[in-house]
């Protein structure tokens, strides 16, 4: 197991053309928490990601623990440490568990070292089978898991792989009640050796899992906190109760956002 580290965004900014999607966003993910990303639709959250994960070009500094992350390949970026999963999961759906787990494996196994490398790969994926629960399903094809076990297997592809710091991009969509809840017990489980960020427009799901929030508006940070801290932000109340142009999802979000529990069983 590497050794965790923080995942440190400082003035993030990514344009598009002559368009600012993240206007100089800062924050701070550390191990030992689940950091959830939220805002309104459009805010930048999965453009901030997408910056860390070398898939967009950002300016400013993204260091995990003491390494550079910012302006590195896609490949160079996910072998310091930092995974990510998408909104739709991409599993490979014909292979069983277990050989999606042994692909995502490889990532770090050159030939010359696969010997070698062998023994902590089959802990590292006997740990990913316990942490996300699909131990009795390792044989079956990934395309006969339920959309949140797929979701698990992801995560689950992120650990094999050391990662350091999961960025997970709307996980519990489309998630039974259940499964939600599950997920939110994985992420606590797995927070134990590395930072975890969390972009989610569910926020049920966030006062209950989250340890830490970032509430990103038009680009920037509008507040940050705990739970509670951002609940009680008028200027988050504000942006979510919105103007005319407050979308249907927006509405729901600022009515959960109304719901003033000050935290959950995790926070
Ligand atoms: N490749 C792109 N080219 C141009 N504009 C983009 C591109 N990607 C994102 N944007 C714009 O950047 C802004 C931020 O988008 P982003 O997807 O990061 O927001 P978000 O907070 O994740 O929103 P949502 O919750 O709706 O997914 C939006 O206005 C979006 O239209």
């Amino acid at each position: 197991m590497s050794q965790s580290a923080a995942l440190t965004v400082q003035d993030l900014e990514v344009t598009f053309g002559a368009f600012t999607a993240v206007g100089g966003a800062s924050f701070v993910a550390e191990p030992g928490e689940v950091h959830f990303l939220i805002g309104p639709n459009g805010a930048g959250k999965t453009t901030c990601v997408d910056a860390v994960t070398g898939l967009v070009r950002g300016s400013g500094r993204v260091t995990l623990g003491e390494q550079e992350v910012l302006g590195r390949p896609v490949q160079k970026i996910a072998r310091i440490g930092v995974g990510r999963t998408f909104q739709t999961a991409s599993v490979f759906e014909q292979l069983s568990v277990l050989q999606n787990l042994d692909i995502a494996a490889g990532m770090h196994r050159s030939p010359w070292s696969l010997m070698g490398r062998r023994r902590g790969v089959e802990d590292r994926i006997r740990d990913a089978l316990e942490q996300t629960q699909l131990e009795d399903l390792w044989d079956r094809p990934a395309g006969i898991l339920s959309h949140g076990q797929k979701q698990w297997l992801e995560i689950g592809m992120l650990l094999v792989q050391d990662a350091r710091v999961l960025m997970l991009d709307e996980p519990v969509a489309g998630m039974s009640l259940e499964e939600r809840n599950a997920t939110g017990e994985l992420l606590h489980r797995v927070k134990q050796d590395r930072a975890v960020v969390v972009v989610e427009h569910d926020m049920e799901f966030m006062r209950s899992f989250a340890s830490r929030v970032t509430v990103l508006h038009q680009g920037t940070v509008l507040s940050a906190g705990s739970v509670a801290e951002v609940q009680a932000d008028p200027k988050v109340q504000e942006v979510y109760l919105g103007t005319a142009s407050m979308t249907e999802e927006d509405a729901a979000q600022a009515d959960a956002m109304a719901v003033q529990t000050a935290g959950g069983p995790h926070a």
